[in-house]
């Protein structure tokens, strides 16, 4: 009955013809780089709403904002597709972005009220300090082409570590065992998720990745609950650093507690969620500002006039930086580092009159199709920040831009990021002048592993400023 419902529905959208049984299993395989451009030639030619089948399985492209501001609220697709939880759940298990509706409900009112604004400000000396060090690391690059990318995601690493875990794991100084594994686990989810064959489990189970996985996962565990156990002797006996982490926060939190195994999936969910994210967005600052020298000069001004030629940034002045915050916000519209958000319908959801995701399909929410459409952008692949003047955001289109996406499972992590990023960009501005070879976004071409970067490498040349 089940597949007779969703065939019913699905013959109501339009998509590319498949193969009996098989569908359109084969028509999304190849390279991290194929697969993007397979995948965006797809929204292109089935704008708003369409469908594939991957054997029996039906997945709409969603990329319409009423629909999406649709999936984005309703409680019927509240849930992640089963690849977030087939690819990720390992080290992810039961943290927020992975959990079902009852253990999410729980966790994110605990969470939510910790990782409150003051906590934030509290991050910002941490977040200058590591991007104090990734000037000095930066400067040994002067004067000759270099990708951006392992510099940045060292350094994210280290602030996250830092502000939610309580712990400095020196991966900028050269400590690269946290890295190396992160890096590992994720290369093999992503080797996973482009292989057909590697999606059956039992296909899966017999391999030599499968079982470097594991051996990775569980020295990543015995990392987190080591750290978690120390911290909750700390907490115990009342020897409590002065500056919190998330982990210190929880752990002395008088809320409902959560369990060791809980706080452990938190603390790796947010490690993955912050760290990558946080470092291409950067990267793709930096490149957008090598791009744009006159938009580098008014950062540049903007940030001299706050802190002054060699001021310190402190928690204060970050709200301040308006113009920067409009390089960040039109950057991660051009370039959201998750392009694509998956969800699972649980129960039939209307969509218009006559318009109906049925139960147990799947959606992929194309949000850097609807960022880069013409249709509700004007010139929509001009770098251009002030879309987001005052009064210019009152005009962008209802769901257009989501790169937080939005409704109660937004990204709990925006003003972290935002924060961050305003600090980055203060550090490296005032010290380098950047310049890249890229000349224009429609150059830059994409591909995703776990999140976007373009396919060259984050290409700059660096200049030390007077
Ligand atoms: C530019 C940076 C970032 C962007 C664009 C971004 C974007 C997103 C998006 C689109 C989602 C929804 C994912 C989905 O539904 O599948 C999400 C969820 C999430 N993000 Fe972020 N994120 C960023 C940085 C961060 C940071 C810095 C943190 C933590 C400090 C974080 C923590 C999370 C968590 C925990 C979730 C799951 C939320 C839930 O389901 O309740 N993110 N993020």
């Amino acid at each position: 009955w089940n597949r007779r419902h969703l065939y019913r529905h699905s013959r109501k959208v339009p998509g590319p013809h498949g193969l009996p049984l098989l569908g359109n299993l084969f028509d999304f395989t190849g390279t991290p780089s194929e697969i993007y451009d397979k995948t965006t030639k797809y929204f292109e030619t089935y704008p708003n709403l369409a469908k594939v089948w991957f054997g029996p399985k039906l997945v709409y492209g969603v990329s319409k904002p009423e629909y999406l501001e649709k999936i984005f609220s309703s409680l019927t697709s509240f849930d992640k597709e089963e690849s977030y939880r087939k690819f990720g759940g390992a080290f992810l298990g039961d943290g927020l972005l992975t959990a079902s509706l009852p253990t999410w409900k729980r966790h994110r009112k605990i969470i939510l009220p910790i990782f409150n604004q003051k906590v934030l400000n509290s991050f910002v000396e941490i977040f200058a300090k590591h991007f104090q060090f990734l000037n000095d690391e930066m400067e040994k690059h002067v004067g000759r082409e270099f990708d951006l990318y392992e510099l940045l995601t060292r350094c994210t690493l280290d602030i996250t570590c830092e502000t939610i875990m309580g712990v400095e794991v020196g991966t900028q100084k050269g400590e690269l065992f946290l890295f190396k594994w992160l890096d590992r686990i994720l290369e093999i989810t992503y080797l996973r998720q482009y292989s057909i064959w590697y999606h059956f489990d039992f296909m899966f189970k017999w391999t030599q990745l499968h079982k470097e996985n594991l051996r990775l996962i569980g020295e990543l565990n015995r990392f987190t609950e080591e750290l978690i156990n120390k911290k909750r002797v700390q907490v115990s006996t009342g020897c409590t650093p002065n500056r919190k982490s998330l982990l210190d926060l929880l752990l002395e939190s008088s809320a409902e507690k959560l369990t060791t195994d809980e706080i452990k999936d938190e603390m790796q969910t947010f490690i993955i969620a912050a760290s990558d994210t946080t470092a291409v967005t950067a990267c793709f600052i930096l490149v957008m500002l090598g791009m744009h020298p006159q938009i580098q000069n008014r950062v540049l001004e903007e940030t001299n006039l706050i802190l002054g030629p060699d001021g310190r940034l402190e928690y204060q002045d970050i709200p301040r930086f308006e113009y920067t915050s409009r390089v960040i916000k039109e950057t991660v519209r051009l370039f959201p580092p998750g392009p694509y958000v998956a969800r699972h319908i649980e129960a039939d959801l209307p969509l218009e009159e006559n318009l109906v995701l049925p139960k147990g399909a799947s959606v992929l929410l194309g949000l850097i199709h609807v960022q880069r459409s013409t249709e509700f952008w004007k010139d929509p692949l001009k770098f251009d920040p002030d879309r987001f003047l005052p009064k210019e955001v009152e005009k962008i289109y209802p769901h257009s831009y989501v790169p937080f996406a939005s409704g109660p499972r937004t990204c709990v992590g925006k003003k972290y990021a935002l924060m961050s990023l305003t600090t980055m960009v203060a550090t490296v501005v005032r010290k380098f002048k950047i310049g890249t070879e890229y000349k224009s976004v429609d150059e830059i071409k994409l591909k995703t592993n776990m999140v976007i970067r373009p396919q060259t490498g984050f290409k700059v040349w660096l200049e030390l400023r007077k």
